[in-house]
């Protein structure tokens, strides 16, 4: 059923449709991986270095494949991990009229949480006759400590257990980590009991999901045949990152056994980066597998970003610098390191736009992406300066950033849409983070909207308020927040408040809207102007406009997280603290010393750098190895002696001090 389905004829278009030019996937001398990796559609995995151009490769196979696929109720799907690759996959794919196609039935784009949740556990949770309301650890796991009895609490307080203790690893409730209450013991039972109730009100955590979707398949196993015949071709990408849970799942699904589903998987193991540290990776179905297409050349960046950054692969990658893309009619620019103290580490960001300004032109930075990251952007304590990007910024809101969860107020629902519009005018992600806000609100004032409508949420609002007075109030909200670009000041804010209550009370059907939610109703912080708020540039949309009186470019801010996948013009990577400076830690690989997450010792053995090593060196891969044109690291001075500074001299780097005024 796959034969012809990609042709000689058709990868030329793609590449065109990609903004590659029609030779974007021709073969390069006598290579000719690029043309393969677009033509078959046997079960492989592609697992290749950074920039090799994994995702333009999967939207254009999936461009063709929209074009030619001749199955009306079989279709492809297409898993990725993260919210943030699926909006990127889908905005790839709306630029060909074929594309669009792909988002609608019989195909399937998101996340495997989502698939999991819409194919499996929901379906069979209703069927046992449980209406999911929600599905978001955060908010699962606050229903179930308030269903706790005041004395439960506070037992669980004094042996340190948070409330991810309410997290569930088995069907009847139990599993789970909950220190040395074993299941005789009552405050077990209570945590069980909070569990089961909230379950059984419909609110889940994100992982527990799985548990239900692998109920489904043993109670009727032959879900499985059934699914493989509706999604005879799979895509999982970011591939590196699945989880145990994840991999053993998909496998179950759509490999194992008799008459699997074609399979192609995209990742690569050097970038695997989790959540929280506590995250593991896949221990089954391993990526790679046995069968690897290779793609050796990175199209993002050229050789000498590549020389710097290719120590830092735990496993060493041949990485061939291919790019970067002639966009912008610049050249790269010599990787630099910022340097500085207590005094003057609120001073990096600025130093950064000013060597922005002296490397690129205008039209360079009109049309370039400028970013700032961190390896954790929450502050802590506020001490080891830098232990996280608030250091350098102290407006920075990492729940802004934060991609995954869901904003806490409804302010910040606005904030993070303005961020991740970043003042492109996309008007879309506003109303819709506006309707997502009404829901949420609605949500906690008690309304039951159900889950997993694949309706945008303005849709939805727009449809549940009908022709009712509230949709008065609905549009009236909506110009608002329109007219002043999402970003409302606390008197605007007071203006808009009548209109959003009208439209709760009429969405959650409550006459008097209670104390969870009046909090999520909180006003806007007023923007402080004083020494760390606007005055120097950094915004609650997370933000840094250069220079901050007359803006002549912005600068993204985020964990590295967040960037995973992306292609930036200038990236400045900032130090900062897990256990150790992750970039001091770093600093034999950044010298030459050292390179990759294996040494050889004095017998000849091959010895690990250790498992936070690796972390640390596939976090700042990641980051280093998002920029075309720039790669900026910000560190202590003081983590350099004289002679090391000379070496990254010898090796290309540009100092720039920024304790000299
Ligand atoms: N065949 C190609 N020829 C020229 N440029 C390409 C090609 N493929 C991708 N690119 C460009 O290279 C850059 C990186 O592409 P892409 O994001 O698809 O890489 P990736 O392998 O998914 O990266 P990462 O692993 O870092 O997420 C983009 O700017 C893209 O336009």
């Amino acid at each position: 059923m796959f034969d012809d389905l990609i042709r000689e004829e058709d990868v030329a278009w793609a590449a065109a449709l990609m903004g590659l030019g029609p030779d974007g996937f021709a073969p390069v001398g006598d290579d000719v991986s690029r043309l393969q990796a677009m033509l078959r559609l046997d079960t492989v995995d592609f697992e290749a270095c950074p920039g090799s151009g994994k995702t333009t490769l999967l939207v254009a196979k999936l461009a063709v494949l929209a074009m030619r696929w001749p199955h009306r109720q079989q279709g492809i799907c297409v898993l990725s991990h993260t919210n943030a690759a699926r909006n990127e996959i889908s905005a790839k794919l709306s630029h060909s009229a074929a594309g669009i196609v792909l988002t609608r039935y019989p195909h399937f784009v998101g996340t495997i949480h989502a698939f999991v949740n819409e194919y499996l556990a929901l379906p069979w949770l209703r069927s046992k006759g449980t209406e999911v309301r929600c599905v978001d650890t955060q908010i699962a796991l606050a229903k179930r400590w308030s269903l706790l009895p005041q004395n439960r609490r506070w037992a669980l307080r004094q042996a340190n257990l948070s409330e991810t203790c309410l997290i569930y690893e088995n069907i009847d409730y139990g599993g789970g980590q909950t220190g040395n209450f074993g299941p005789h013991t009552p405050t077990y039972r209570a945590i069980v009991e909070a569990r089961r109730t909230s379950s059984e009100q419909g609110y889940f955590c994100f992982d527990e999901m799985f548990l239900w979707a692998n109920e489904l398949l043993d109670r009727h196993p032959e879900t499985v045949s059934t699914l493989r015949w509706r999604f005879p071709l799979v895509f999982v990408d970011e591939a590196q990152d699945n989880s145990e849970a994840q991999s053993a799942l998909l496998h179950r699904l759509f490999c194992h056994g008799d008459a699997p589903s074609r399979r192609q998987r995209f990742g690569d193991s050097n970038q695997a980066i989790y959540g929280s540290p506590s995250q593991r990776g896949a221990t089954s179905d391993l990526f790679p597998g046995a069968v690897i297409h290779p793609m050796p050349r990175s199209y993002r960046f050229g050789q000498d970003l590549a020389d710097h950054v290719k120590g830092l692969g735990v496993t060493p990658q041949a990485l061939l610098g291919a790019g970067p893309p002639d966009l912008l009619g610049v050249d790269p620019k010599a990787p630099a390191i910022f340097l500085f103290d207590d005094g003057s580490v609120q001073g990096v960001l600025a130093r950064y736009g000013q060597h922005l300004l002296e490397s690129f032109d205008a039209a360079a930075l009109e049309k370039g992406v400028f970013t700032a990251v961190a390896g954790v952007h929450e502050l802590g304590k506020d001490d080891r300066i830098p232990r996280a990007l608030g250091h350098y910024a102290p407006s920075y809101d990492p729940v802004c950033a934060r991609r995954e969860s869901a904003p806490s107020s409804f302010v910040q629902y606005l904030a993070r849409a303005r961020f991740e519009t970043a003042g492109s005018g996309n008007t879309d992600r506003l109303v819709n983070a506006t309707a997502a806000a009404l829901l949420a609100a609605s949500e906690l004032a008690g309304g039951t909207h159900g889950y997993g409508s694949r309706k945008s949420p303005h849709r939805r609002v727009a449809y549940m308020l009908g022709d009712s007075d509230a949709r008065a109030d609905y549009l009236a909200l909506q110009e608002i927040v329109l007219t002043h670009q999402g970003n409302l000041s606390p008197v605007i804010w007071m203006a808009a408040l009548a209109h959003v209550e009208g439209v709760v009370r009429h969405l959650s059907g409550a006459a008097a809207l209670g104390g969870d939610v009046i909090t999520f109703l909180a006003p806007p912080q007023p923007e402080a102007l004083a020494e760390g708020g606007l005055a120097n540039g950094a915004r609650s949309d997370n933000l840094f406009v250069y220079p901050p009186d007359a803006p002549q470019l912005r600068i993204r801010l985020g964990s590295i997280h967040s960037v995973k996948g992306e292609t930036h013009t200038a990236t400045l990577v900032l130090d900062s603290f897990y256990h150790n400076h992750h970039l001091s830690e770093l600093k034999p690989w950044l010298l030459g010393a050292k390179s990759g997450g294996f040494s050889t010792n004095r017998r000849g053995r091959q010895v690990s750098e250790g498992a936070r090593m690796h972390g640390r060196l596939k976090l700042h891969y990641v980051a280093m190895t998002r920029p075309t044109h720039l790669l900026c690291l910000a560190m202590r001075k003081d983590a350099f002696v004289e002679d090391e500074l000379n070496t990254l001299t010898n090796r290309g780097w540009t100092i720039i001090d920024c304790t000299i005024a």
